[in-house]
């Protein structure tokens, strides 16, 4: 029989409902075991919040300095909030001091206290970065003492990644603490919490890996660092955008609008904010999801220097063909110099998305796009194409039973797009580019491009 729980009700109020309060979303009769589970469950929640609430409060900043009013005002109002935050933390710090009875003198005995136990548990460098995010704060006040554990534990685990997302946001957390005068008996030093904040110089957030030993390091590809772009550009052997709308290449309207027009739609997503650089044991660097996605949702395009040929990349580049053109080859998208996030996918033999040929505003593009929903802290993946390991050169290793490289297994996994990674034009394709079959239809309606909290 599973164990059940003491079931003494810590709500703080009947009316409302409240997530934070474990009992109030919990059946009684269920067991300690599936209770945590619902805590870690909503500590990955509010973590992927935090990190959503850091990347809100850089953009403001970033338009604040930029001298938008409405973004000044706002800015205001969250730095007061802020403030606040801490200074009625340490008030109610400073009232947990009691008489010790027994030794006639005053201590704090603040063991109870939540600031006293959250600032001695994950340090001031974590306290100060999340005190910025309501997602922190909301669950300071109100969350089950159990939640508030896996949340501290995670907040841990992730340190380096939090600093580092915070620090290549330019959030300048020392402020808030650095002036902090004591006696704070109990907590550990300020003055060393401010001393070890992250001295490296971060000029775009996918600038960083954050390795397997804990460290960070630049993404690099033979000796040379990857740069990041944010839309493709034109490069040698081409005078134009090989991948400019025309009647030849977009047999459909723009996915965002329908038009057959020159609409000058583009993709707005801020998916790139809300995913990191992580490096993955034998596959090298890779993309963590620090949000949650919904399937079909459109992430990002895949961008790159475009070429008439791969020349003798076979990791990064992309066949650019259009869908419905009978495989009219138009170019290759090659990230190995310069790129977005999405030359970091690595393959997976049971992937969380899918590359899609879309003609959006005046362009044909490939972008990536969810099949099916993701959670926060996943490692998001691919399909690179069957081609991609059967040269017999490279082992995936994505672990899964039906993988392409695991010699029982009956897969290949399905290719979805006419796109396909490491610049190899498949068997069914013609020296000339073309594909003696037609390609695959690959628009959906309907689909939408955003992110959730
Ligand atoms: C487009 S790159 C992806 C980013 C790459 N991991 C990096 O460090 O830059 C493709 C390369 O990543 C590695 N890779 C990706 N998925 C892999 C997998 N499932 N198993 C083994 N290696 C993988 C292989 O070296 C592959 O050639």
């Amino acid at each position: 029989m599973a164990p059940t729980r003491n079931t003494a009700s810590t709500a703080t109020s009947e009316d409302n409902f409240n997530p934070f309060v474990l009992e109030e979303v919990f059946p009684p009769w269920g067991s300690e075991a599936a209770l945590m589970q619902t805590a870690e469950h909503y500590a990955s929640e509010t973590l992927s919040s935090i990190y959503f609430d850091l990347n809100t409060f850089s953009r403001f900043q970033q338009d604040a300095n930029a001298d938008d009013f409405h973004s000044m005002q706002v800015m205001d109002n969250l730095v007061g909030v802020t403030v606040a935050f801490m200074e009625e933390s340490f008030t109610q710090y400073k009232k947990s001091k009691r008489v010790d009875k027994k030794q006639g003198e005053s201590k704090y005995l603040a063991a109870d206290n939540r600031f006293y136990a959250t600032v001695c548990e994950i340090g001031w460098k974590m306290s100060a970065i999340c005190a910025h995010t309501e997602a922190f704060r909301r669950a300071f006040r109100e969350a089950d003492y159990r939640l508030w554990g896996c949340l501290l534990n995670r907040i841990q685990e992730n340190a380096l990644s939090i600093e580092h997302y915070a620090h290549s946001r330019a959030l300048d957390w020392t402020s808030l603490i650095k002036n902090v005068t004591g006696p704070l008996p109990g907590l550990p030093s300020i003055q060393e919490a401010v001393a070890s904040a992250l001295d490296w110089v971060v000029d775009h957030p996918h600038h960083t890996v954050l390795t397997l030993d804990g460290g960070l390091k630049r993404p690099e590809f033979q000796g040379q660092f990857q740069t990041n772009i944010d839309r493709s550009i034109v490069g040698e052997g081409f005078s134009v955008d090989p991948t400019a709308k025309s009647e030849a290449t977009s047999l459909e309207g723009c996915h965002m609008c329908g038009s057959y027009d020159d609409c000058g739609c583009t993709l707005q997503s801020r998916v790139a904010d809300l995913v990191e650089l992580v490096e993955y044991p034998g596959k090298g660097t890779g993309v963590r999801s620090l949000a949650s996605f919904k399937r079909n949702d459109i992430l990002d395009i895949y961008v790159g220097e475009l070429r008439p040929n791969a020349n003798q990349d076979d990791v990064y580049p992309l066949t650019q063909s259009p869908d419905g053109t009978n495989g009219l080859l138009l170019c290759y998208v090659c990230s190995e110099k310069s790129g977005n996030w999405t030359r970091f996918l690595n393959h997976s033999c049971q992937p969380s998305t899918q590359f899609m040929v879309r003609t959006i505003g005046n362009r044909v593009v490939t972008t990536i796009e969810a099949v099916r929903n993701i959670l926060p802290f996943e490692e998001l993946t691919i399909d690179y194409g069957a081609d991609y390991w059967s040269t017999g050169k490279r082992t995936c290793a994505c672990g899964h039973w039906n993988c392409c490289s695991n010699p029982s297994s009956a897969s290949g996994s399905p290719q979805p797009s006419s796109s396909v990674l490491g610049g190899k034009i498949s068997k069914n394709k013609t020296a000339k580019g073309k594909k003696a079959t037609k390609g695959k239809k690959g628009s959906k309606k309907g689909t939408k491009t955003k992110a959730k909290r």
